[in-house]
This record gives C-alpha cells, structure tokens and sequence, in this order.
C-alpha cells in the first residue's frame, strides 16, 4: 500500500540578532489549519509549528507515532531540512539531556524507545550508529576510522536498499548509555560559526536506531522483529554570499548544496515520476534511498526562519517541502526471523570476522599482487557500473510498460467515456423522438382540424350553390310569371267589349293581386340577393381565414418538419462522430499497442544482442533478464489481445446497440400510429358521446334553473320573515328591559324622596328641641332672677347698701351672662338649621342631578340601539332587495336566454311564414276563363343532404356536420338554411 511522505513545517522565533536588527517576522503560520503563509501564498501541510511550539509539541505531533512503527518493524526516516540556522539541529537533537525542555528529537525517542521495551518486559536488543557525511565522505562518529577500513555504501542484497559498510553499530542495553554515545559523536561532528549561524552543523548525520524485540504472542515460537529509526540532520542550504562563507567553507557550502540539489532533483524525479530518480548522484541521496520512493516511512520536519531577509530561502524551502508530499512510498515491514535464525546470522558473521582474522594473524589468507589486485577492484567498478546501468535500464523498461499500462488505462477510459457519450446520444435520440411524437402528435391534430374545416367549407359551399340556384329558379319563375301576367293581361284587353263586367272585376283582382306578389317576390329577391351578398362576404371571410389558417398551419408544419430533419441531422452527426471518435480510438490504441509491441521487440533483440555479448562476462545477470523480458512481451501480447477484444467487443455492443435502437424506433412509430388510429376513434365516439349528453344536459339545466330560481325566492321570503320576526323580538325585549329601567330610577327616586323627607323630620325634631331647652333655660333664668330680686328686695328692706349694691351687679351681671348665652345659643342653634339645610339641599340636588344624568344616559342608549337596530334591518333589507333583484336578473336572464334561442330559430320560420301569407294564392273565382295550366307550379326549395365523404356518415346533415365541428359562426348558419316548411329532405323532417 503506497503512503506519502508526511510534511511537517517548523518555524523558528526571531534570534536575538534579528529582534536587535527590528527584523519584522514575514512568515504566517496557522497551525489548527495546517497552514503557512508567506508572500500571500499559503502552503498547507500535514503539520505546522509555530515559534511558540516547544519541542516537545514537536515530538508528540510528529515524532511518537513514526517511532511507533519503528518499534512495530518497520524501517522509519524523520529528517530535517531547511535553510541554514532555521533550527534542523535544534529540532533533530536540541539539548541531548532527556529531561531537558529543549531536548530534540533524538533524546525524546532514545528515552520513549527504551520506556517501551523495558515495559513490554520481553527481552530486545538496541544497536545504534552515528554516520557523518562531510564534503561526501563519510565518517563514523561513534568508531575510529580506520583507513584499512573505509566506510563504503553497499547495495543490500538481502534486505534491499543501501547500508554503509564498516560502521560501527554499537548495541546498547540503556538510554543513560546512548546518551554517551550521542555526547561523543557530537563531539566528534563538524561545525563551524558562519553569519547566519554561530555553530552551523556542516555535514549531513544520520542517527540510526536499529531495534530488535522479542515477539511472544504465539507460544512455542519466538519471533524477532526489527526496525529502524534513521534520524537525519541535514547541513542547511545556504546562499554563499549572506552566509559569509569564505574558501574551505565557500567549498563546503557549495558540496552541502551539491548534495541538497540532487536531494531536490531526487523529489522532483519522484514527484514527476521520472523513469530514472538520480539517486546515485550523490551519497545522501543513495543513503536516503529506501526512505524517497522506497518502503520507509518518511517524514519530513521543514525548518524555517521567520524574517524578511532570507524570504527567498524560505519560499524554496517551503515548495521543496511541498512537493516531497508528492512522493509515494510503499512501507514494508521487515521480516520477522525467529531467534534461531538470527543468532545463526550473527553467528555466520562472526565466523566470517574470525576467519577474517586468522587469515591475517596467520597470513594464510588471499594474497595478490597490487596489479591484480587494482584490475580486480576496475573489473569490480566496472562490473558495479554495468550492474547499475542494467538496472537503469531495467527502470526504464518497466517504466514503458508503466506507460503501456497507462496508455492502456487511458485508452479505458476513453472507451468509458465514449460509451458515456453513446449513452447521451440515445437520451438525446429518445428526447427527440419525443419531440417528433409530439410534433406529429400537433401535426395530427392539425390535419384533422383541417379536414374538418375543408369539409366545412365544402357543405358551406354546397349550400350556398344551392341557395343560389334555389335563388335563381325563383326569380326564373318570376320572370315567367310577369310574362304571362303580360300576355294575359294582352288577352283580357282583347275580351273587353265582350266581358266588360266581369272582365272589369277579374281584371282588377288579378291586377292587385299580381301587384302584390311582384311586390312580394321583390322582397323575397331582394332579401335573397342580400343574403346570398352576405352569406357570400362571410364565405370569403371564412375563406380568407381559413387560407391564414392554412398558411400558418403550413409555416408551422414546415418548422416543425424543419426542426425534425435538424435534430434528425444532428443525431446523425454525433452518431458519425462517435464512430469516428471510437474509430480513431481503436487505432490510435492499436497504433500505440503496435508501437509498444514493436519497440519491446527491438528493445528485446537489443537486449538479446547485448545479453548475448555479455553472456561470457556475466551470465548470471542475463538469466535474470531474459524470462523478465519474456514475461513483459508475453504481459504485451496479452495486454494486446486483451485490448483487440475488448475494443472489437466495444465496437460490436455499439452495432448491437444501434440496431436494436432502430428496431426499437420502427416499433415504437408503429406502436404509436396505432395508438393514434385508435385515439382518433375514441375521439370521435366521444364527441359523438358528448354532444348528446350536452343536449340532454341543457334541457336538464334549464329544469333546475327553474326550480333553483323557485327555491331561492322561496328562501329569501323566509329569510325576510325570520329577520322580521327576530327584530320585532329584540325590539320589543328592549322595549321591555327599557320599562323596567324607568320603573327602577322611578322607584329610586321615591325612595330618595322618602329618605328627604325622613331627614326633613330629623331637623324640624332638633329644631323643635333647641326651642324647647332654649325655653327651658329662659324659664329657668327668669325663676333665677325672681329669686335675686327677692334678695334685693330683702337686702334693701334690711338696709345693707353694700349688699344691695353687690348684689345689684352680681344680678346685672347674671343677666347679661344669660342674655349671653340666650343669644350664643339662639345663633349656634340657627347656624345648625342652615348646615343641615344646606347638607339636605345638597344631597337632594346630587339625587335630582344623577337621576336627570340616568334619564339622559338610558334615553340615549335607546336612541342608538333603535338606530343601530333600524339601520341594521335596512341594512338586511337592501341586501334581501338586491338578492331578490340578482335572483330576478337571473332568472330574467335565463328566461331572456332561452326566449332569444327560441326566438332565432323560429325568427326565420316567421319570416318565411310572413313571406308567404304576402304570397296570396292565385285562387280561381270560376268567373275567369282558365285557358291553360300554368306550369311549373310554384317551386318547391330542395336541400339535399350533401353528403361528404370525408366526414362519419352518422354526424348527418352538413348543418349537423358543422355543428359537430364546432366551428365558429363565421357564415352564419340560420342564414343558409331556408325554412323548414320547404325542406323535403329527411334533414327537413328533423
Ligand atoms: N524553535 C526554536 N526555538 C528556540 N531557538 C531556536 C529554535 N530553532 C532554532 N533555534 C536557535 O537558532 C539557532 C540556530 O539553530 P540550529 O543550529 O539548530 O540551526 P540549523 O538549521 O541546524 O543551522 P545549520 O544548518 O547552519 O546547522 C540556535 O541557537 C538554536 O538554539
């Protein structure tokens, strides 16, 4: 199963440089949309990390789950890649203390790996290398290099893909101990301060985790799983000239780019799906191999540095990062081995090392001279070489059958959509037929409302000849009756003196009477000559109607005739196209097939030639070639007899196809012409049908119109009796309810006036008491002052002068305090009266007052409900009035309706009738000599049926026939018909 590299983009915060510098940050970062935008562009990813993100969010987000699939056998890439200074080491290996915040990816995944072993509880094996790939050579950072040992890129046989030989691979037991190791090999790692970066890494490393793990879920076997962890931290791209980058390090700077640039031509070659991807241009990409295209899981970490200056580097990483998520890989996990098997691995190469060993102890081992020696390793290169060329080649081929196959797929594809097409067509056909159908539908419809007009012109026609000639035989005949009024009038000139008497009478008789027939007659020919102008003006309307009918009819036709033969035209035509189409396909997939076949052959005898040539170099190459190349023409041939059949099947469904769309048309116009036959027949029966029920229906109307009319005068006469009756109730409830009102204000009233009344009494009491104390006190006072004057009286009789004296003025002044209180009494007395008088008069006003104001309030209530009430009975009068009148209208409608039906058609029978009462018989008094026989008598109007042979015999009579069609009175149809009393014909008698 193919699976993309994931791409995940990280970017830096502003340095402390470039914040000293006020450097703005150009780089927009929207990590819950995936997204980054620079220059207005936005690029989405499978992750984005902004400059707050820590790494931590880093190797959670990205990193955990590819260490995952390492631990669970597969072999896993994450490498960074970026400008440089952007943060590729800080990202990859940050701080390498595991517990340290800005620990990088490589500490976190040591710890996560080992956390997870250890708590699996089964028994694991941990080995890790540190490559360094400087200036393309490469280093072991955690062995010594030795010369006799250089490190060398090898082709895996086994395993697939590259490894490097000689590196050490340390196996480890613990994090604590890969920590030294890394602490070591970073030492050991080159870098060097340029402008952009105070310790700038200067060469490619990779960090490689080899893990094995026991795999004990099924008992009795114990399986081991591998996989790997290559952890890469690339040299940063730089532009020489802002990096500063001086001799030894402008040489550096241009091989790191060399190497980025094949890294880039390498996804650019995969992304595109070149035929060959330049892995082998240089080591980097060869080490990557496996992880670009191969059957690692890849991921890769963009680093970018947020300020303005180095903009452009950062669009060129950001659409180097964007196009590596094109790249498809095709992870494999590894095999899983049982412990067996690899411990007879290691076994095997620890023999070889041994062997290895006591061949140079002993120096028993192969010794050659340097010469041989040098020929043997150019043999080898060269060997090496062809080798790669082959495969090149071997990539190229497959490569063509990939476009064979695709060429192929597209060649389906098309055909697919050819057959689309087809399927259009036929809907496009089947909504044409409809259209067809429902134009021949209208044509039909068309013809027949002409062939009725023509038969309708064809009896308006016939009957008008025959009013004409009926005409002309009339004035014929009158003609020839003047002419023997003549001759007998020369006649009775020549008997006069013989028959003077009688010859005087008959002569005057017949002299009126002829007077007045000729007059008659001319009335009747001048009625029929009008007639005939008239029935022969609306015979040429009719006529010039009917040729603006038929014009239109014909320009209809014609467009619709037009339209068929374009859509039938167009259908044609994609029907050819399609077949060119599908024509042209299969030869051009014949001729690409061919072409394949053909270049495959010459390809093969080249590849034979050449195989045959290097038969005696190297025949174990050959033999893998020649049953792959044997295979890849048999897969043509079958590709090719597959593609014949599949188009020659395409081609003969598409005849099948057609031919049965034709057979299914022909039935389908077949089917639906019969269908017509029997509509139009249908039709007529029901025509016929419905013309009778309309006749039945019309008598039947004019019965229920009449009861209906009785019904409803019958219901407004109730209605008028039960709203009379309703408004005499009311008005006599309320007349009632008023009277009980007015009794109660009457009774009110009483009742104040007794309570007036009850009050007045009240005062006149207190009145009567305040006299009566007031009496009272005066009695007493005066029985006081009787019993002072006694004291005087004494006082004086003794002679006390001063007792006198004193009480003289206690008298005096006794009497003036009674005078005092007589009067205070008198007045407080009459104040009281007149409050209380006041009060009561109030009162009794406020009484008279509300009573007059309920008098007021009742008397005008009923006013406005007599109102209200007189106008609503006007109101359901009127409305009774005009329904009466409406009902009236009606019915004088239908009565003025029916009497004006039955007036038209005997309007002409009175007129005829009249005609001929002015017509007065020529009856013979017997006095007149008869001298001959007038012949022919007085003629009698034949209108034969004209019988049409257009038309169904049973709709009779061309009146009947023109009735039947439904035709508009153009020509007047009581105006052909000449009374019924001269009609002889079986159509008379109807
Ligand atoms: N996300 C980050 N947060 C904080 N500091 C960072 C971050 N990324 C990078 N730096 C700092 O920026 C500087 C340069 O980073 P680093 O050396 O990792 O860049 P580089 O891409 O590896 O450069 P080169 O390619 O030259 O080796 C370092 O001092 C590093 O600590």
């Amino acid at each position: 199963m193919e699976k993309s590299v994931r791409v995940a983009v990280r970017v830096r915060p502003l340095s402390a440089k470039e914040k000293a510098a006020a450097r703005p940050s150009v780089v927009a970062v929207a990590p819950k949309e995936h997204q980054v935008t620079v220059r207005k562009k936005t690029y989405t990813f499978d992750r984005v990390f902004g400059q707050y993100a820590s790494q931590k969010d880093v190797f959670k987000g990205v990193v955990q789950s590819v260490v995952d699939e390492a631990l669970a056998g597969f072999n896993c890439t994450v490498f960074a890649y970026g400008q440089t200074g952007t943060g590729k080491t800080h990202t990859i290996q940050g701080k390498l203390s595991p517990h340290d915040e800005n620990a990088g990816i490589i500490p976190r995944s040591v710890n996560y790996i080992f956390d997870k072993l250890q708590a699996t509880k089964s028994e694991y094996s941990v080995r890790v290398s540190f490559l360094q790939l400087y200036n393309e050579e490469l280093k072991d950072l955690l062995g010594e290099n030795k010369k006799d040992k250089p490190l060398r890129l090898m082709e895996d046989a086994k395993r697939g893909g590259v490894y490097c030989q000689n590196l050490e691979e340390v196996t480890t037991l613990t994090a604590a101990h890969v920590f030294e190791l890394l602490e070591i090999g970073s030492k050991n790692r080159i870098t060097a301060e340029t402008l952009l970066n105070e310790q700038s890494s200067r060469s490619h490393c990779i960090f490689t985790i080899r893990i094995h793990s026991k795999e004990s879920n099924i008992p009795g076997e114990e399986m081991i799983r591998s996989g790997t962890l290559n952890l890469v931290d690339l040299a940063g791209s730089e532009c020489i000239g802002r990096s500063g980058a001086r001799n030894v390090r402008a040489r550096e700077a241009g091989n790191i780019n060399q190497s980025l640039l094949t890294l880039g031509r390498v996804i650019t070659a995969l992304v595109d799906k070149h035929p060959h991807v330049p892995y082998r241009d240089s080591k980097l990409t060869r080490l990557l191999q496996e992880s670009l295209g191969g059957r690692a899981m890849t991921t890769v970490i963009a680093t970018l540095g947020p300020a303005g200056d180095c903009i452009d580097e950062t669009m060129s990483t950001l659409d180097y990062a964007h196009r590596a998520k094109s790249i498809k890989n095709k992870p494999e996990a590894n095999q899983r081995t049982t412990k067996h098997v690899l411990i007879k691995e290691y076994g095997l190469e620890i023999d070889a090392l041994r062997s290895q060993l006591l061949a140079a102890r002993a120096k028993d081992g192969i010794f050659l001279p340097p010469a041989q020696y040098a020929e043997m390793q150019d043999r080898l290169a060269w060997f090496s070489s062809k080798l790669a060329e082959l495969e090149d080649e071997l990539d190229i081929k497959t490569t063509f059958v990939a476009e064979v196959e695709e060429a192929l797929e597209s060649a389906k594809t098309e055909i697919s959509e050819l057959e689309t097409k087809l399927t259009e067509c036929q809907s496009e056909l089947a909504s044409t037929t409809e259209t067809l159908a429902a134009t021949e539908e209208s044509l039909n419809t068309t013809e027949q409302l002409l062939t009725r007009t023509q038969a309708a012109l064809r009896a308006s026609e016939a009957n008008t000849n025959e009013l004409q000639s009926q005409a002309q035989a009339a004035t014929k005949l009158y003609q020839q009756r003047l002419k023997e009024i003549a001759t007998l009038q020369l006649a009775m000139g020549i008997n006069k003196c013989t028959f003077t008497l009688c010859s005087r009478c008959a002569v005057a008789r017949k002299d009126s009477l002829l007077a007045k027939n000729y007059e008659a007659a001319h009335a009747y020919a001048d009625r029929a000559s009008t007639q005939c102008t008239e029935t022969s003006t609306a015979l040429q309307t009719f006529q010039d109607e009917q040729a603006r009918r038929m014009a239109a009819l014909e320009d209809h036709i014609r467009k619709v005739s037009e339209k068929y033969e374009t859509s039938l035209g167009d259908v044609a035509t994609k029907f050819s196209a399609v077949r060119k189409d599908v024509a042209g396909l299969v030869q051009g997939v014949l001729a690409k097939v061919e072409a394949g076949n053909d270049s495959v052959h010459a390809e093969h005898d080249k590849q034979r030639a050449a195989q045959e040539v290097q038969l005696q170099a190297w025949l174990s190459s050959l033999g893998e070639l020649e049953p792959l190349t044997e295979e890849l023409t048999s897969q043509l041939n079958t590709l090719v007899s597959s593609s014949w059949h599949s188009v020659s099947a395409v081609t003969s469904q598409i005849a099948a196809e057609c031919n049965a769309m034709r057979t299914g048309m022909q039935a389908y116009a077949t089917e639906h012409k019969r269908m017509l036959d029997s509509l139009q027949s249908k039709l007529a029966a029901t025509f016929r049908e419905e013309a009778t029920m309309l006749s039945a229906d019309a008598s039947h109307s004019v019965g229920v119109l009449h009861s209906t009319q009785e019904t409803m005068r019958q219901h407004v006469m109730d209605i008028q009796m039960s709203l009379k009756a309703q408004l005499d109730n009311c008005l006599q409830s309320v007349l009632s309810s008023l009277s009980g009102q007015s009794d109660a204000l009457e009774n009110q009233a009483t009742a104040a006036k007794n309570r007036f009344d009850r009050v007045l009494d009240d005062i006149t009491r207190d009145v009567a008491a305040v006299q009566t104390s007031t009496m009272d006190q005066a009695s007493r006072l005066a029985a006081q002052l009787g019993t002072t004057d006694d004291h005087v009286h004494k006082d004086l009789a003794s002679g006390s002068t001063d007792a006198v004296e004193s009480h003289a003025s206690s008298v005096a002044q006794l009497h003036s305090s009674l005078a005092a209180q007589a009067t205070a009494n008198a007045s407080a007395a009459e104040s009281l009266l007149a409050s209380q008088s006041r009060a009561q008069a109030d009162r009794f006003n406020a009484a008279t007052d509300w009573v007059a104001s309920e008098f007021q309030r009742v008397e005008g209530g009923q006013t406005s409900f007599v109102a209200v009430h007189e106008s609503s009975a006007k109101a359901v009068q009127g409305a009774c009035q005009s329904w009466r009148g409406s009902v009236n209208t009606l019915a004088s409608a239908s009565a003025a309706h029916t009497s004006a039906v039955v007036d038209k058609v005997s309007r002409h029978d009175a007129a005829t009738a009249e005609f001929v009462a002015s017509v007065a018989a020529d009856v013979s008094t017997g006095a007149t000599p008869r001298k001959r026989q007038l012949e022919p008598p007085f003629p009698v109007f034949l209108v034969p049926a004209v019988p049409d042979p257009s038309l169904p015999e049973e709709l009779g009579s061309p009146k009947r026939k023109l009735e039947a069609l439904e035709l508009p009175d153009l020509v007047g149809g009581s105006r052909l018909q000449p009374p019924k009393k001269y009609l002889k014909s079986t159509d008379a008698a109807q």
